[in-house]
């Protein structure tokens, strides 16, 4: 399946900003309520600032021309009264929306890690941590900026050019179209250019993406990038991709500048009109001084929000960008199922592999027809060449990828149709690269183990020593309380194999793979991690990838895995024969 969430942004484009903003609505139906509170409070606040100028035209006509003073206090006040309240409402409104644009992206964030959880293994190894990064912090970010500070800017905004085109109009028909015909203007403008401007937002985000990316893999490998003087290739690497993002952001600037001056233009043209026609009809006797005082505030209150909503219309163009990157995570979904058990097919070993063929993406076939078979109790050694496709053949076992044709059966029944839970407890895997958390010894090796997360240290050590791992605790200053970080700098790779290597024992799997586990291990060490693996269950089958022979001594069959095909390699001088006028991997 195509997890690659950059190849998928052309085919997502095409989706409209209506689909886009259902999703949306959908995610935050949770906060109907305060969205109601908000949108009352902003009309209330329009409303409130509508009414001003009505108020100030009624005062000049009625009180300052006729110099009644008490009259002009009296609506001063009135006025003030009016303002105060308005100020009340707005700042209700900044809140409600300060809060929910805060539980989104809390909410956003949660859903987006959670889908990140859900996600196969194929994903990311499609995908740049970086970019993903970017995407979970960014990318909401720029969503809770839009709901926070925008939405109720915009709908208040809306509501008041909405009311002063009424008021500009009922006041004077002739006049009032006269006034509100640039803004035709402006609807038409921006509905001609925001998918421009989206695009050219988004471009900007991916670029931020990349850049993110292009940190992640230095930050990552600075060790290598040290030791091969390659520290000017990343400054060149780094500059293209800063220079890239320099480039769109300047695109996305001016595009998102672009409304503004328009906006600003048709806005001046207006009110010249307001001015001269509004001048005119007072000339001719059929408006008075008040009433365009009144009018000019109108024509402001129209054209003034409408200024604004330039602005706010970018903030929403970059929010439905964001959102459309953030889409992309949550509409995806793991084509790892489970299913059914098919029934017609039988195994009688503890793992079976019937015919299976594999490729990690469509254009090659990486296994070719495998056929294979691991019963319970026995150790199977798989051995060949680099690329050969060991690694590979483990990782169907564990179900990190499916079989692209024919059947993996895990005792006797198809291995799509385990729950992860049960699955994961039948088998143990530990891989070529082990990963610690940040933590302590203890937290590692009790890691995604459900038996023991609630024992003392003293019953663990106890566990440990029944399990004959304590040698192996030995080897750590501090035992189980030794510190360790995702880093895992402060100690060795044979010591993380080794963490590995309890973690994956003490789960007591039923069966379980250790690719290249013991690489990195001294010879006297990994002769106690063989005879702990012999004094595991009789039961238990083990798999053993490795590229020293010694390792693999006691197996009771061995395969010989290269170019995708498994074949029987019989005795180990039959296999080291094999290994040694083994075909490379074309
Ligand atoms: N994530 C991946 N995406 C695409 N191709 C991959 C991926 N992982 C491995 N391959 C390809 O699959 C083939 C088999 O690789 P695999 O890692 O299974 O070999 P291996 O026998 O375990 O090698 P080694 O002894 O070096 O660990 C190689 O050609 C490799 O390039």
């Amino acid at each position: 399946m195509n997890y690659n969430l950059n190849a998928l942004s052309n085919e997502q484009e095409k989706q409209s900003t209506y689909q886009a903003l259902k999703r949306l609505l959908k995610l935050i139906a949770a906060e109907r309520k305060t969205l109601w509170l908000a949108l009352i409070a902003i009309i209330l606040n329009s409303g409130l600032l509508l009414v001003g100028p009505l108020l100030i035209g009624y005062t000049i006509d009625n009180y300052i021309r006729t110099k009644d003073f008490h009259g002009v206090l009296m609506f001063g006040g009135i006025l003030l009264l009016v303002y105060i309240t308005a100020m009340f409402t707005g700042y209700t409104q900044t809140n409600l929306m300060g809060g929910v644009g805060q539980r989104m992206l809390f909410t956003l964030r949660n859903a987006i890690f959670n889908k990140l959880q859900e996600l196969p293994v194929s994903f990311f190894n499609q995908n740049k941590a970086g970019d993903l990064i970017s995407r979970v912090n960014n990318d909401t970010d720029k969503l809770n900026q839009f709901f926070s500070q925008s939405l109720m800017q915009f709908i208040g905004s809306i509501i008041t050019i909405i009311g002063a085109g009424i008021f500009l109009l009922s006041i004077n028909t002739e006049l009032g179209a006269a006034t509100l015909s640039p803004a035709i203007f402006i609807v038409l403008f921006t509905i001609a250019l925001s998918p421009w401007v989206k695009r050219k937002n988004a471009k900007n985000l991916k670029s931020v993406g990349g850049m993110s990316a292009e940190i992640q893999e230095s930050l990552n490998n600075f060790k290598v990038i040290i030791a091969f003087n390659r520290r000017d290739y990343f400054r060149k690497r780094f500059n293209e991709v800063n220079d890239i993002n320099y480039k769109t952001a300047i695109g996305a600037g001016l595009a998102n500048n672009i409304f503004v001056p328009v906006y600003g233009l048709l806005s001046s043209i207006a009110q010249l009109i307001v001015l001269l026609f509004g001048i005119h009809l007072i000339v001719i006797g059929s408006f008075s001084l008040g009433l365009l005082v009144s009018y000019i505030a109108y024509a402001t209150n129209f054209y003034n929000p409408l200024r604004q909503l330039a602005a706010l219309w970018t903030s929403f163009q970059v929010a439905m960008a964001s959102w459309d990157r953030i889409s992309q995570i949550l509409l995806l979904n793991n084509d790892l199922q489970q299913v059914e058990n098919d029934k017609t097919i039988h195994s009688d070993a503890l793992l079976e592999f019937k015919n299976v063929h594999f490729s990690y993406d469509d254009a090659k076939e990486i296994l070719h027809n495998i056929n294979l078979k691991f019963e319970k109790g026995k150790t199977y050694a798989l051995i060949g060449p680099t690329g050969g496709g060991k690694t590979t053949t483990a990782s169907l076992i564990s179900r990190l990828y499916d079989a692209t044709k024919g059947n993996i059966l895990l005792d006797g029944k198809d291995i799509r149709s385990y729950t992860p839970a049960q699955r994961t407890k039948k088998i143990g895997f530990i891989l070529q690269e082990p990963f610690l958390f940040t933590g302590t010894v203890k937290d590692n090796i009790l890691y995604g183990n459900s038996d023991y997360q609630n024992v003392t240290d003293e019953e663990l050590e106890k566990i440990i020593e029944d399990a004959n791992l304590n040698a192996l605790l030995a080897i750590f200053d501090e035992g189980l309380n030794t510190k360790i970080t995702a880093a895992s700098d402060d100690i060795s790779l044979g010591q993380k194999q080794l963490i590995a290597f309890m973690r994956a024992v003490l789960r007591n799997p039923e069966l379980l793979i250790l690719d290249e586990a013991t690489a990195n291990i001294d010879t006297i060490t990994e002769q106690l991690l063989s005879s702990i693996l012999n004094k595991l269950s009789k039961e238990t089958t083990l798999v053993i990838i490795a590229h020293r022979l010694n390792t693999i001594e006691n197996a009771d069959e061995i395969y010989f895995v290269n170019d995708g095909e498994v074949q029987k390699a019989g005795t180990l001088n039959e296999a080291l024969e094999l290994l040694l006028k083994g075909k490379r991997v074309s």
